[in-house]
């Protein structure tokens, strides 16, 4: 028997040998489906399977690196193997057989933002007088659904039978317009680079003849998340030999929200008749204590099927259970236990997990505090940025110049007086005249209109000459020489002098990202540096990963790391406070604890705040509902934990009299008990000194909230505090 299999259970060795035909792994978290994939990928290979006849996908980019890495460790061949995401091999096959679909090879991919600006455009001009913000927010849902569920603007019938009740007023009308507009820009949005596949798949038989043909072999990772179109896709790929390998598990489906549907995985034997299907029980990942929290509390599902999990591991250390007064103490007693446990858990064997990304602020923010690395996973916010999408406008101009939104963005930044008029003009000759935008603006400088004409043949010329100077250039020097050309930093100088350090440290860090990818990828061109960008949108490109980690619960599906705080355990944050109405919804949200828990080899800890600041209101959360689900034996509650889940229960018909006295709205700090105030420097025998940074009264004691210099925030009796001489500016 191949040496390969040595590593896996009699089950598991079942499921990586298994040749021809479909197949499908339904089981619990750790059991070893990623591990059977990438082993299975390695076994075909050995076993006279070319590399590049093998396709394997899966939903993030972390989750496909691994995979790659993996498989590649234990069979180097493995490297010519397809092993991506779902989206990044749809945008590749898309390159090639653009003009099928009547694009160029240098299609833009539009980001939700730029998606965004094109649809108001259009909504605007389709309602002059409507509530475009409401329209908005239906048509992109409506869209959302469509391009999920396979649905093109020509299948009209079939939608209004369909789904009628999902249409907006004019909404096939708008999707229709919506897609001719992306055509005219050469530009496809998220869900066309799937969709678009599919159309080709479906109705492109040259196409999908060779697309169905290159693949021998098709294999799937984290199956419950497929939604249709994917599923479709996935469908037609492997219709000629039948060769579909998939693993899953239904308590893991969090994506429902984006369309996905588990019946993918639950149905694939009807789907798939005589497809075979193996069930794995041991979880190979966590400790006892973590397997048991977690199927204890996922069995309250009543929509799931049923499986077993057991370990064989020891069980390992109790659960933590913290609760803190807010969201800053909750950041600081995570961050100072990652610090004491440093010696045990190094920082790179930590993960923080969060519900939404708004989280991850005070989390950071404690761990700049305290020089600790990390990175975070999956945080657009840096392509986000407003220099950073200017410069990147500029470049993806220069490689499609059909692209109207980044056009748009680019011929007035910096300021060279082309107003909001002469944009106008610009956008309604682009329409009536039915040609590009730059070769419109071209036509327009040379028609002489008083005052606008030179402007436009100013930044025409410019385009031309930066076309010329940059797309010869190695990629390290592209950012470099255009910064200068368009005097970007000197523009940044005077509108934002305050910002200018930090925006231009961002650019930098772009400089670096390209300098990176040129280096890993020396053939690569720009347009390549541009759409890989595009579609990874992940910070860990920028950064070298190092440090704790940091990334919402469903980014972290997956992954595993030895120790994980799972951080907002709260009513509102988790559940979230959109999905405790309905009882399917709710259900989801468990399912994402039960990722998140699963994800903890050896110590968890599950911490949660009593109230949070948003803006500049508290909002006060309950304990989650969830943690009443744990098996009480796994867990290690923390007093302060123990006091607000004992005041919850002893009044559960009330629980905001008893314990939180105050509203959001009322909601403020008691009055000081000594002469201590807000901002009185202090000092304490063991913290050293810091400031007062408010007051809280609970059970009818008063504490001072300080921010110590070297202990982060602290919550003293006022007996144990000393006024300090002087005040320290801190
Ligand atoms: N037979 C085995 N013996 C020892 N360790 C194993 C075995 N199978 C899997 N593992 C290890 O158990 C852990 C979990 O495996 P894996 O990530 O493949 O599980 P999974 O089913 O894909 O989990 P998830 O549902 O979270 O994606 C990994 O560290 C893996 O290396
Ligand atoms: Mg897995």
């Amino acid at each position: 028997m191949s040496h390969l299999l040595e590593k896996l259970n009699q089950a598991q060795k079942q499921a990586a040998s298994h040749m021809d035909g479909p197949f499908v792994v339904f089981a619990g978290a750790g059991s070893g489906k990623t591990r059977i994939i990438t082993t299975r990928i390695a076994y075909l290979i050995e076993h006279g399977v070319r590399p590049w006849e093998i396709l394997a996908v899966t939903f993030t980019n972390k989750a496909a690196g691994e995979m790659k890495e993996r498989v590649e460790a234990i069979c180097p061949e493995a490297k010519r193997a397809t092993i991506t995401t779902f989206h990044s091999a749809c945008a590749r096959w898309l390159r090639e057989f653009a003009s099928e679909l009547g694009f160029q090879t240098n299609f833009s991919i539009y980001d939700d933002s730029d998606s965004n600006k094109l649809l108001k455009k259009l909504l605007k001009e389709a309602n002059p007088k409507g509530d475009i913000p409401n329209l908005l927010a239906d048509m992109k849902s409506f869209l959302h659904i469509v391009k999920t569920n396979g649905y093109f603007p020509s299948d009209v019938e079939r939608l209004h039978q369909e789904m009628s009740h999902l249409i907006p007023i004019g909404g096939v009308a708008l999707y229709r317009r919506y897609q001719e507009e992306l055509a005219n820009c050469n530009a496809m949005d998220f869900g066309d680079l799937l969709l678009n596949v599919l159309l080709l798949l479906r109705r492109n038989k040259t196409v999908s003849d060779i697309l169905s043909q290159r693949f021998r072999h098709v294999l799937v990772d984290e199956f419950q998340d497929t939604n249709r179109t994917q599923f479709e896709i996935i469908r037609r790929l492997s219709e000629r030999h039948g060769n579909l390998f998939v693993v899953g598990d239904d308590d893991q489906s969090i994506y429902s929200w984006r369309g996905a549907t588990p019946a993918n995985i639950i149905d694939f034997q009807r789907t798939f008749p005589g497809a075979k299907k193996i069930a794995l029980e041991q979880n190979y990942r966590c400790s006892g204590n973590i397997v048991k929290a977690a199927s204890t509390m996922i069995a309250k599902n009543v929509n799931r099927a049923e499986k077993t999990l057991f370990t064989e591991a020891h069980e390992g250390d109790s659960i933590d259970l913290h609760i803190e007064s807010d969201g800053e103490m909750e950041a600081w007693w995570v961050i100072n236990s990652i610090k004491q446990e440093r010696p045990n858990f190094p920082y790179d064997d930590v993960a923080i997990f969060y519900r939404t990304n708004s989280q991850s602020r005070s989390l950071e923010e404690a761990l700049r505090r305290e020089n600790i690395p990390y990175t975070i996973f999956g945080s657009v916010e840096f392509y986000d940025r407003m220099e950073i999408k200017d410069i990147l406008a500029y470049l993806k101009v220069l490689v499609n110049p059909n692209d109207a939104i980044s056009i748009t963005r680019i011929i007035n930044t910096p300021t060279r007086g082309i107003g909001a008029k002469a944009v106008e003009t610009i956008e309604r000759e682009t329409k009536s005249r039915k040609l590009p935008m730059m070769d419109v603006i071209r036509q327009l400088a040379d028609e002489k209109i008083p005052r606008v004409s030179p402007k436009f043949r100013f930044f025409v010329d410019l385009m031309d000459a930066l076309k010329k100077d940059l797309l010869g250039r190695p990629l390290p020097e592209v950012i470099e020489t255009l910064l200068e050309a368009i005097e970007y930093p000197e523009y940044l100088k005077k509108k934002f002098p305050d910002q200018y350090i930090d925006k231009t440290d961002n650019i930098h860090e772009l400089g670096s990202a390209i300098a990176d990818f040129a280096k890993r990828e020396p053939e690569a061109t720009l347009d390549d540096w541009i759409q890989s960008i595009t579609l990874v949108r992940d910070r860990q490109d920028l950064d070298t990963v190092s440090g704790v980690s940091l990334m919402t619960l469903h980014m972290a599906k997956g992954l595993e790391f030895r120790r994980v705080y799972l951080t907002g355990i709260e009513d509102g944050l988790l559940p979230h406070r959109n999905s405790v109405e309905d009882n399917q919804q709710l259900e989801e949200e468990r399912r994402l604890l039960y990722v998140g828990i699963t994800r903890a080899k050896e110590k968890l800890s599950l911490t949660g705040a009593s109230r949070r600041r948003t803006f500049n209101n508290y909002v006060v959360n309950s304990p989650s509902r969830f943690i009443a689900e744990l098996p009480q034996e796994t867990l290690n509650v923390s007093f302060a934990a123990k006091q607000v889940l004992d005041a919850y229960r002893a009044d559960d018909e009330q629980p905001d009299e008893e314990y939180f006295e105050h509203t959001q709205e009322e909601y403020s700090y008691e009055p000081e008990p000594e002469a201590l105030e807000k901002g009185s420097s202090v000092s304490h025998p063991t913290y050293g000194r810091g400031v007062v940074e408010g007051f809280e009264t609970k059970f009818g004691q008063t504490k001072v909230i300080v921010k110590f210099y070297d202990f982060g925030f602290r919550k003293i009796k006022a007996s144990q505090l000393n006024a300090a001489s002087s005040s320290l500016d801190y």
